[in-house]
């Protein structure tokens, strides 16, 4: 792997400490970095180097899967960072960076090959891409490289304004926007579940696939994050990125090839066959809620204005569930639910594949139909997949839903920050999400954020620690189908659809 300079914009905030440190060394540790680099941490606070390091190591200690135990190796790691404070709106301080950039590249014998990474609130996101551009910053001998955090945008208008700014210092392959659903290995593993085995390959489609359930399930609520969350709500924190881009991984087809841009093409397809909804059809299709007051394990939860930060009158989504359709041939006539929500019942990511049940099942006739078969994948936070199918009981005759299971134990596998940030090093960006993806994101949304300013989606209720709303059963019922859920899949008999 080439040499390289790591700039972190927001290297005193809560991300770099939770997840970027920690996600570096690991790589670290697990000689996925080039030998010769340099890290630069930005903020406006004045912090010295050493403090800056051991600021480091605490983080990595604290939030880190694996401690590190070998301090040679940890001093080692944090002798790469130096820290710069710098205002964003400063141009001056980048001029200072730059020296810093330079002087570190000399230091080592390394070439200018730079990753500037914005893990900063997202109204710097331009400003600072301008002032990379204009102080020279950007003008590398080797690659130059920009990681950026979402949100990308608020609304289609303003995602497209950022991509236009971000686009003047940054080319579309040097952008690699974060959405760390798609470095969950469940999601990246969706890809080789489907075209690497041919028997699921051949039923992926219409002809064989009743629907698919995607949930992305919370426990927790607002938390600290009201100032951002209240003004995004379920539709833009989830559903234009994490749950759109786990449908697309989901129905895309078989790629010509399994490279980055081949892997783009088929899931720019399935936004594009996305079916539009009308205002009128936002109404139909589209659940929305917010929790109120519940229980969960025990303990009483408040509702959602209750929380810190949050005003008593206020509407913002904390749920949503969608009946979406891909219009094409290979997905016509089958309904794909996305559902989220903060304050479930459960932390819960998983896609369920309901397969369609054989229209002449010889097994009703004596009374004992068979379920319909099932493939369950969990994302988070168990990582696997189930397959569930029928099978004849030796003891009584019955027919009974047993299950083929593989659990993803291993404590080792790395988290979707390293996966990504080794990914953006190597110059990979199959797991990003490219513009497209996400202007056709934005473009299907707009709708639904039109018809939820105008006010004519209810927004109902559900109690904090339920599985949402009556509405959501609602929706699937309309079709004959009902949510399948963990605890479903595990005690068959008694097949609970919430
Ligand atoms: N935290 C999380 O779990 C997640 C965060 N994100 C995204 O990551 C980004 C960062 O989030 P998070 O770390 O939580 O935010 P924090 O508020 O914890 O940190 C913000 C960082 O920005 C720096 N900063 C603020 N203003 C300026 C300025 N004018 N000039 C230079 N630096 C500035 C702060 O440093 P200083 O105060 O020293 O200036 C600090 O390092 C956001 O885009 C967020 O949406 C995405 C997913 C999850
Ligand atoms: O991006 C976000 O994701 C988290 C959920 O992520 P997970 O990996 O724990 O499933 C969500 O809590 C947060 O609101 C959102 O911004």
């Amino acid at each position: 792997m080439e040499s390289m300079t790591f700039i972190l914009f927001g290297a005193t905030g809560d991300l770099a400490k939770r997840k970027i440190y920690p996600a570096l060394y690991n790589l670290f540790a697990d000689g996925k970095f080039p030998s010769s680099f340099s890290v630069i941490g930005l903020g406006r606070r004045e912090v010295p180097d050493a403090q800056f390091q051991s600021n480091v190591e605490q983080a990595v200690q604290t939030f880190s899967r694996r401690k590190p135990q070998d301090s040679a190796q940890m001093q080692q790691f944090l002798s790469a960072f130096r820290y710069c404070s710098l205002n964003v709106n400063h141009p001056e301080d980048y001029k200072k960076l730059l020296q810093l950039a330079e002087q570190r590249e000399a230091e080592l014998g390394i070439k200018s090959n730079r990753l500037f990474y914005l893990s900063v609130a997202p109204e710097f996101f331009d400003v600072i891409a301008l002032n990379i551009q204009n102080s020279g910053l950007g003008h590398t001998e080797g690659w130059k490289r920009l990681i950026i955090e979402k949100p990308f945008g608020h609304d289609l208008e303003s995602a497209r304004e950022l991509n236009e700014k971000l686009s003047k210092a940054f080319a579309e392959d040097e952008i690699y926007r974060i959405d760390h659903y798609l470095g969950k290995p469940m999601v990246q593993n969706l890809e080789a579940l489907k075209f690497a085995n041919p028997f699921l390959q051949d039923v992926w489609n219409h002809d064989y696939v009743a629907n698919v359930q995607i949930t992305a399930a919370e426990t927790v609520g607002v938390e600290e994050r009201a100032g951002y969350y209240d003004h995004s709500g379920a539709i833009r924190d989830m559903v234009q990125n994490h749950m759109l881009q786990m449908l697309m991984m989901t129905a895309m087809d078989k790629p010509a090839q399994v490279t980055a841009s081949d892997i783009r093409a088929e899931k720019r397809k399935v936004m594009e066959a996305l079916r539009p909804l009308t205002a009128e059809q936002v109404q139909n299709e589209i659940v929305r809620a917010q929790y109120g007051r519940g229980e969960l394990n025990g303990k009483s939860l408040p509702g959602y204005k209750e929380e810190p930060d949050i005003g008593p009158d206020s509407q913002n989504d904390t749920f949503i569930a969608a009946r979406v359709w891909i219009d094409n041939e290979k997905w016509a006539g089958v309904p794909f639910y996305i559902r989220t929500g903060k304050r479930m019942a459960e932390k819960s990511t998983r896609i369920v594949v309901e397969f369609k049940r054989d229209a002449a099942d010889p097994y009703a006739a004596q009374g004992q139909p068979a379920t319909p078969n099932l493939l369950v994948i969990s994302v988070n936070p168990q990582e696997g997949a189930t397959l569930s199918i029928n099978s004849k009981n030796p003891m009584n005759g019955k027919l009974e839903t047993v299950h083929l299971t593989f659990n993803e134990q291993n404590k080792e596998v790395p988290e979707a920050y390293e996966r990504l940030i080794y990914d953006a090093l190597r110059g990979d960006s199959t797991f990003f999400a490219h513009w497209d993806e996400v202007e056709l994101s934005w473009k299907w949304v707009q709708p639904v954020l039109n018809a939820f300013q105008a006010g004519t989606v209810p927004l109902h209720t559900y109690a904090a620690g339920s599985y949402g709303p009556e509405a959501s059963a609602k929706l699937l019922a309309e079709h004959g189908f009902t949510w399948w859920l963990d605890d479903a899949l595990e005690q068959p008999e008694s097949v609970t659809a919430r």
